[in-house]
């Protein structure tokens, strides 16, 4: 673990107590409802609030009883909703501002890769104000990797971006991650674009952790509160094995069988997530030989729990070694006598490719 410590920290009437453990890279959401303390933990992590406790990265103590570097000597770096660049420099020396402050034997981020990973090449002569959000986005993104952290901070990153800039950053996101060899912790509201973009995940309710783990393991727990939210999904990894040129279909294999989604063509092997809704399941006890859903996968029934959706039960699937969730009506469950252990076929009715 590169990344781990205690909070404890008082505001008022708000008490965040937090322990911590993070993978050494890797994307780890901070989710949670409004007010559960996802920016007070990041902002104990960056050294902007003085919390009772310590920390350490990547082997160096950060705080302890003892000691507590302040926010300037951590090397982190730390993008807000709003991308803060200096208004009166080009992007170029935006970018440049926070590479120089480090040492030449230091910098462990080229520049040239950095701005061809967020695709800012084209904009390094512009000034701020004549970039759309995503793009300034995109910048304070690369200017913050550029200082060589050690541990990259993101508090909604996308909040102040409309759906369109939204869907063009979020592929320089997930391009970016699989590159990064530093943690990063990313807050956000948004389930979907955590579904897109993490692979851990921390749980928050009223100033604690209530669950911490792979995103794939928590979103689908039943004693979670994510599985019962309305947009609630599951995440499978599949693999591009070709491309149906006539149908205009890509195909995919994933651990549980193969898959057809209608999305750009993409170079085959390439490694893809898809966020199936839980909403999006149909279970059927023999394959469908007359449905117009495409994809249809054999699946064991793992659990059936109660759903807050008056009338429907939640049921986990496994599929090879992955899992799905499906909400159905509870009527359904009991015509069919679905119990665990028992053999089904899923279909998937919505898979959106994430
Ligand atoms: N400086 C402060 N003084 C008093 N209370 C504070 C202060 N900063 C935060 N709080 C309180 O701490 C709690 C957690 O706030 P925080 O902003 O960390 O939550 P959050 O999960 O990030 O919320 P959101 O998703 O709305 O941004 C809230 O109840 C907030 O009112």
């Amino acid at each position: 673990m590169s990344v781990a410590g205690s909070f404890r920290l008082t505001r008022d009437d708000f008490l965040l107590e937090v322990e911590l453990e993070l993978p050494a890279r890797g994307v780890t959401a901070l989710f949670g409802r409004s007010g559960s303390g996802k920016t007070t933990l990041l902002r104990c992590l960056a050294g902007l609030e003085r919390s009772e406790g310590w920390l350490s990265v990547s082997g160096c103590r950060w705080q302890d009883r003892e000691h507590f570097l302040p926010v300037h000597r951590r090397p982190l770096g730390y993008v807000f909703q709003e991308a803060s660049l200096f208004p009166h420099l080009r992007v170029r020396d935006n970018l440049r501002f926070g590479y120089r402050r480090v040492p030449a034997d230091q910098r462990r981020i080229d520049f040239d890769e950095t701005v061809r990973l967020l695709g800012v090449e084209t904009l390094l002569e512009r000034y701020p104000q004549s970039l759309s959000g995503g793009q300034r986005q995109r910048v304070a993104i690369a200017r913050a990797l550029l200082a060589s952290p050690r541990l990259l901070l993101m508090d909604e990153p996308m909040a102040s971006l409309d759906a369109a800039s939204k869907a063009e950053i979020l592929p320089y996101l997930e391009h970016l991650y699989t590159h990064l060899e530093i943690p990063v912790v990313y807050v956000s509201h948004a389930l979907e674009e955590v579904a897109r973009l993490a692979d851990h995940m921390v749980l928050m309710e009223a100033g604690r952790v209530l669950a911490t783990g792979p995103l794939h393991e928590l979103l689908i727990r039943s004693d979670l509160p994510l599985s019962h939210a309305d947009n609630a999904a599951a995440v499978l990894e599949a693999r591009v094995a070709g491309h149906d040129a006539e149908q205009q279909l890509v195909m995919l294999e994933c651990d549980g069988g193969q898959l057809r989604v209608s999305c750009p063509p993409a170079q085959a092997g390439k490694r893809l997530r898809l966020s199936v809704k839980a909403s999006d399941v149909v279970i059927s006890l023999a394959p469908p030989q007359d449905s117009s859903v495409l994809n249809c996968l054999p699946a064991r029934v793992s659990e059936i729990a109660d759903d807050p959706h008056p009338g429907h039960v939640l049921v986990q699937l496994t599929v090879g070694s992955q899992a799905l969730i499906a909400r159905i009506p509870r009527e359904a469950s009991r015509r069919m006598a679905l119990h665990s252990g028992m053999s089904v076929y899923a279909q998937l009715r919505g898979t959106a490719l994430a």
